[in-house]
């Protein structure tokens, strides 16, 4: 591979707003691509998957190139370097990379590969507390695998397509998918590619959602006709996956604290041809209260530490603190506390999160079975996705009845 002057500087650009100025990375992308209209798709994947995989590794290469955080201009040419060494890259003779010891490097890349803190480049903290959870052995896997770059999966919207068609469609376009086993409406892309172009899309045959998280409709058990309340909707992944289960017969009410996500999630439900969702804000707890005992079927997808999607979001590596945690972690007792109540004696509920951390997850509902809403309940099933063993995200959900 050979670098280019104008998409490294992007990327060094774009490593001093993540890490300097504390801006998202997946924004930041966004920005930098629209920098020059010239920029083909292997340039523009050139500064996304670079500057993520020096976000990824970002302890890791740090420590090899010497340089602490606040990092200078230097230090971050440093560190490009060090990615540029480990990947094989041969180092052009600009100003910025003279002298780099590629030796040193690689040198230095075996030794600190030993210690995991280092080799899977997580903050001490994080590493800690994923190891008192999960234990070593699954802790160790478990964040190897969360370290992998994901791949891009997308599910066929059976409200306008079938998969067989959405695969025709999408190869006119050239982009060739494969299915996956076990997941009946997942297709993942062979090679990564800006999907968000396709016509497919725009014409709502499709949209991105994990193989995991395309688990959560079946568990729920929507079916055409019920009333299901989304109770932590944001955008609306998994609303239009339960619209398009329930063949937009029924009702469904995406309720979310944020109005803007409500609005985005309009935006797809028209693209998606979902004609049965409502959006509510919640912007007062009459919301919640009106739909009190009225509800088939509740989704709690709640807001979490994000630690199962650190392959698609590795800048929550450095973003996440231990206190953020611990008040999410109230925060999902209080949603399932208020929430429970939509449901109607004989339905249904999903607890679910995108965390691998059993005091989110399992912990959570047990705390929840124990308090005085939650002894109407029963738990029926749970299912612990790791990303290690499904190669996917990390999701968890419970399924719970409403026996009394
Ligand atoms: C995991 S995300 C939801 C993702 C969404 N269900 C999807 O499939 O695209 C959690 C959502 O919970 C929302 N949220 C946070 N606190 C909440 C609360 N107290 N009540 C309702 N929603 C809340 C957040 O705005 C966020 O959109």
């Amino acid at each position: 591979m050979r670098l280019h002057r104008n998409l490294v500087y992007a990327v060094i650009d774009g490593l001093q707003l993540i890490f300097n100025e504390n801006k998202y990375a997946d924004k930041v992308v966004e920005q930098l691509l629209k920098r020059d209209k010239r920029w083909g798709a292997r340039d523009r994947g050139f500064i996304a998957e670079t500057t993520y995989d020096i976000v990824r590794w970002k302890r890791l290469y740090a420590e090899i190139a010497e340089v602490k955080e606040p990092f200078s201009r230097e230090n971050l040419w440093r560190i490009f370097a060090v990615w540029a060494v480990l990947k094989g890259i041969r180092l052009p003779d600009w100003p910025q990379l003279e002298g780099t010891p590629a030796r040193r490097i690689k040198g230095h890349f075996d030794e600190l590969s030993k210690i995991r803190k280092y080799r899977e480049s997580i903050p001490d903290w994080l590493d800690l507390l994923g190891e008192k959870e999960l234990g070593e052995a699954v802790w160790t896997k478990e964040l190897h695998a969360l370290n992998q770059q994901a791949s891009v999966i997308i599910r066929v919207n059976t409200l306008k397509t079938n998969k067989k068609a959405l695969q025709a469609a999408l190869k006119e376009e050239a982009i060739e998918t494969l299915s996956i086993k076990g997941y009946p409406e997942a297709l993942e892309l062979k090679e990564r590619a800006n999907i968000f172009k396709t016509n497919a899309f725009s014409d709502g045959l499709f949209e991105v959602q994990d193989a995991s998280s395309q688990l959560v409709a079946s568990f729920l058990g929507a079916e055409p006709g019920m009333r299901i309340a989304d109770a932590c909707a944001g955008a609306g992944g998994k609303s239009l996956h339960l619209a398009a289960k329930m063949e937009n017969k029924g009702q469904i009410i995406a309720l979310d604290i944020y109005g803007n996500k409500l609005k985005e999630l309009k935006r797809r439900a028209r693209r998606n041809g979902a004609h049965n969702i409502e959006t509510r804000p919640i912007d007062s707890t009459k919301v919640i209260k009106k739909l009190h005992n009225s509800m088939d079927r509740v989704l709690i997808d709640a807001p979490c530490s994000g630690l199962g999607v650190l392959k698609r979001n590795p800048d929550a590596k450095w973003k996440l603190q231990p206190e953020f945690i611990e008040n999410i972690k109230k925060t999902q007792q209080d949603i399932l506390n208020d929430y429970s109540k939509m449901v109607k004696p004989g339905g249904k509920m999903v607890y679910a999160t995108c965390s691998v951390l059993p005091s989110e997850n399992q912990d959570q509902v047990a705390l929840f079975l124990n308090s005085e809403n939650g002894k109407d309940f029963k738990l029926i099933k749970d299912k612990k996705v790791l990303a290690s063993t499904s190669g996917f995200d990390g999701f968890y959900m419970a399924l719970l009845e409403k026996v009394s």
